[in-house]
C-alpha cells in the first residue's frame, strides 16, 4: 500500500484526531502545492466564486485529502484552492462541511487546524445567513462583530474534549474574536467602493440546522441582539481563536427570516444560492481589496 493510502486508512479510522494526526495532513497538503499561504478564506453557501479572483491556482479536492470532511450540500464545491489574491498567498476553501451533515464539530473544524499547522495566521470566514434585523435587506453584506454560539448552549463546541496546549489554552477568551482593525478596514473600503447602502456590521448566531428557524426562535434571536442567523462559522472561529489566529468574518444576508406567524412564504436554500450568485462579484471585489491592503504577519 502507498504511503498515501496508509495515511487515508489511518485517518478514516481515527475517532479522536490528535495534533500529530493533523500535522500529518498539513504536511501531506504542503507536499502537493508550491504556495505557502499566510491567509485562509472559507467560502459559505453559494460564495465559492470568490475562487475566481485567485490567480496561479493549485487545486486539491477535499475528497483526496486524508481525514478531510467533504461537504454534501449544493453550493459547496469541496475544493482547496491555493494561489494569489490581492498580491498575497492564500488558501481558499471552496465550501465547508456543517454539523447538520452529521459531522462532529471537531471534524468540521479540522481544516482550520490544518491551515494553522500550514502557517496560516489570519482567517476570513464567510457565510450565507438569514436577516433577523428588520433594517437589513436581502443582499446586504454584514461584517461580523460578534457571535452567539447557540449550538454551544446545546453542547456543540469543537473545543470540547482533551485540550492539546500546542494548539491553545484550555479556556480561550472569546470577547474580541473578530479583529477590529480588519473590520474598520473592510467598512472603509466597502464605503469607498460605493457599497455604503448595503454594508452592515452586526452579530451572527449559529444554530446546528438543518431546518430553518421557527418564528418564535427568530423572535428570541432578535431579543438577544442577533442581526443574522446561520448554521456554520462559529465552530471555525472558536478553533481559529483557540490557536491564536486573527479572524475576520462576513455574512451575506441571503434571505430575511420569517418573523410573522402563519404567513405563506418560507426560507429555502434556492433563494440562499440565488442571492449568493447575485452578490458574488461585489463580494469578490471587496475581499480582494481587503486582502490587498492587509498587512499579514
Ligand atoms: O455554509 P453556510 O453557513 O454559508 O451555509 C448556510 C447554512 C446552510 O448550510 C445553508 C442554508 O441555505 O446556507
Ligand atoms: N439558520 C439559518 N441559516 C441560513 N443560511 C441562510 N439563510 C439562513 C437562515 O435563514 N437561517
Amino acid at each position: 500500500m502507498s504511503n498515501e493510502a496508509v495515511l487515508r486508512e489511518y485517518m478514516n479510522t481515527r475517532t479522536q484526531v490528535t495534533y500529530d494526526d493533523i500535522d500529518l495532513v498539513a504536511k501531506y497538503i504542503l507536499e502537493k502545492v508550491k504556495c505557502r499561504p499566510k491567509l485562509g478564506i472559507i467560502c459559505g453557501s453559494g460564495l465559492g466564486k470568490l475562487a475566481d479572483s485567485v490567480e496561479n491556482k493549485e487545486i486539491i479536492p477535499y475528497s483526496e485529502i486524508p481525514g478531510f470532511p467533504v461537504s454534501t450540500v449544493p453550493g459547496h464545491e469541496g475544493k482547496l484552492v491555493f494561489g494569489t489574491l490581492g498580491g498575497k498567498n492564500v488558501i481558499l476553501m471552496q465550501g465547508r462541511s456543517h454539523c447538520y451533515e452529521g459531522y462532529p464539530a471537531q471534524k468540521t473544524t479540522l481544516p482550520v487546524r490544518v491551515m494553522h499547522l500550514m502557517g496560516v495566521k489570519t482567517l476570513f470566514v464567510t457565510n450565507a445567513a438569514g436577516g433577523i434585523n428588520r433594517n437589513y435587506n436581502i443582499g446586504d453584506i454584514m461584517i461580523i462583530k460578534d457571535h452567539v454560539n447557540l449550538a454551544g448552549f446545546a453542547g456543540v463546541n469543537p473545543l470540547v474534549g482533551p485540550n492539546d496546549t500546542r494548539f491553545g489554552p484550555r479556556f480561550p477568551p472569546m470577547s474580541r474574536a473578530y479583529d477590529l482593525n480588519i473590520r474598520q478596514l473592510a467598512l472603509r473600503l466597502a464605503k469607498g467602493m460605493g457599497f455604503g447602502d448595503f454594508i452592515r456590521e452586526g452579530v451572527y448566531s449559529m444554530m446546528v440546522g438543518p431546518n430553518f428557524e421557527t418564528v418564535t426562535e427568530c423572535r428570541l434571536l432578535q431579543i438577544v441582539g442577533v442581526d443574522a442567523t446561520g448554521m456554520s462559522t462559529v465552530p471555525e472561529v472558536l478553533v481559529a481563536k483557540h490557536c491564536g489566529m486573527t479572524v475576520f468574518g462576513m455574512s451575506l444576508i441571503t434571505n430575511m427570516v420569517i418573523m410573522e406567524y402563519d404567513v405563506e412564504n418560507t426560507a429555502n436554500h434556492e433563494e440562499v444560492l440565488e442571492t449568493g450568485e447575485r452578490r458574488s462579484k461585489d463580494l469578490q471585489k471587496l475581499v480582494t481589496a481587503i486582502v490587498q491592503e492587509l498587512e499579514l504577519n
